[in-house]
């Protein structure tokens, strides 16, 4: 449940908003829509974008819709250019759209690769591209990639998505630095393991696969979409994070720190 911000901090400002049809990606959506902001929800289906649009007009802004695959450079171009015609400018852009399954990597096709690299690591340039053109040209924007922390640790069975994100976030260091002078800065957000549509039945499809995951995290639950969302407002919000460029914000309970395997041999002696 996301209620209206206090801080109104999105007020006259636009998002577009990647895989804004579900999880993670629509709790973003709301969540700036409650700061006052205009959303843009950019996905494959049309129903679940429509979903998301109908919950954010709801806090009193303008919402809309467009059907992209993110793997089209030149349809994300249209997309981004429409944004901007429709809305009149692009504050922010969260590139949070992804592909995944879990596969030994040595059975992974050629095409199973390129489906989530194409869509994770190109997908997420194409958009970026397309935005900081008009960002750049403003003197100001805020790009939010949401990846996963092995991006930099690595997980068996993940090597696609793994390294589709070990690449968004080389993108993002470099393109922090490159940008950093001209007022577009760029971000990641890495949440735990959340339940979502995609996540759920992509990498935790049965009970002990989930007990699995649960145990892996510090804090002991699962992370909310909405306490990614929040997260993500504060780094978008140039007034709170405007000196922030460059770097990752975990929002995972503690998971990639990782939990002891040592046990105390004293436990349990009186
Ligand atoms: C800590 C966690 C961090 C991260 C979490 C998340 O990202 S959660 C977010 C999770 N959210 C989502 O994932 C939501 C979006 N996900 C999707 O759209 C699909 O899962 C997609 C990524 C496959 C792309 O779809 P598409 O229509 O573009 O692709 P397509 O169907 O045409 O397949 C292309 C190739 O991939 C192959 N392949 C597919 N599945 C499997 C498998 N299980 N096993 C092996 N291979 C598989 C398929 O066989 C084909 O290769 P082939 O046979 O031609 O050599
Ligand atoms: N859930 C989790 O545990 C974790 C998630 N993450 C990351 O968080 C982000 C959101 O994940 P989550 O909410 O769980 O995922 P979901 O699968 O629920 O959402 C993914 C969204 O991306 C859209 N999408 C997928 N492929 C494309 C494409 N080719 N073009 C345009 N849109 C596309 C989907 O819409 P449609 O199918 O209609 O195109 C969907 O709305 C992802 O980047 C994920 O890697 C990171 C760590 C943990």
């Amino acid at each position: 449940m996301i209620d209206r911000s206090p801080l109104a901090e999105f007020t006259g400002q636009v998002a577009l908003i990647t895989g804004g049809g579900s999880g993670i990606g629509r709790a973003i959506a709301l969540r700036y829509a409650a700061g006052g902001g205009d959303v843009v929800v950019l996905g494959r289906r049309r129903e679940p974008l429509e979903e998301t649009a109908r919950m954010a007009e709801k806090f009193g802004g303008r919402a809309e819709v467009v059907t992209c695959d993110v793997r089209d450079p030149e349809a994300v171009t249209a997309a981004v250019n429409g944004v901007v015609g429709d809305l009149g400018r692009l504050d922010a852009l969260v590139n949070n759209a992804a592909g995944n399954f879990i596969s030994k990597a040595e059975e992974l096709s050629p095409n199973g690769w390129r489906a989530v690299v194409d869509i994770v690591l190109n997908g997420s340039f194409y958009c970026t591209r397309a935005a900081a053109q008009h960002m750049l040209a403003a003197g100001r924007g805020s790009i939010l990639n949401v990846i996963a922390s092995y991006a930099w640790h690595g997980h068996p069975g993940t090597v696609h998505s793994a390294a589709a994100k070990g690449g968004v976030l080389a993108m993002t260091r470099t393109l922090a630095a490159e940008w950093g002078g001209r007022g577009v800065r760029v971000n990641c957000i890495s949440p735990g393991p959340t339940e979502t549509e995609g996540a759920g039945a992509a990498l935790w499809p049965t009970d002990e696969a989930r007990d699995r995951v649960l145990g892996s995290v510090p804090a002991g639950r699962f992370t909310t979409p909405e306490e990614v969302a929040e997260s993500a407002a504060f780094l978008l919000d140039a007034r709170r994070a405007g000196y922030v460029t460059g770097d990752v914000l975990s929002v995972d309970g503690g998971q990639w720190l990782g939990k002891a395997v040592y046990t105390d041999p004293r436990a349990g002696r009186s």
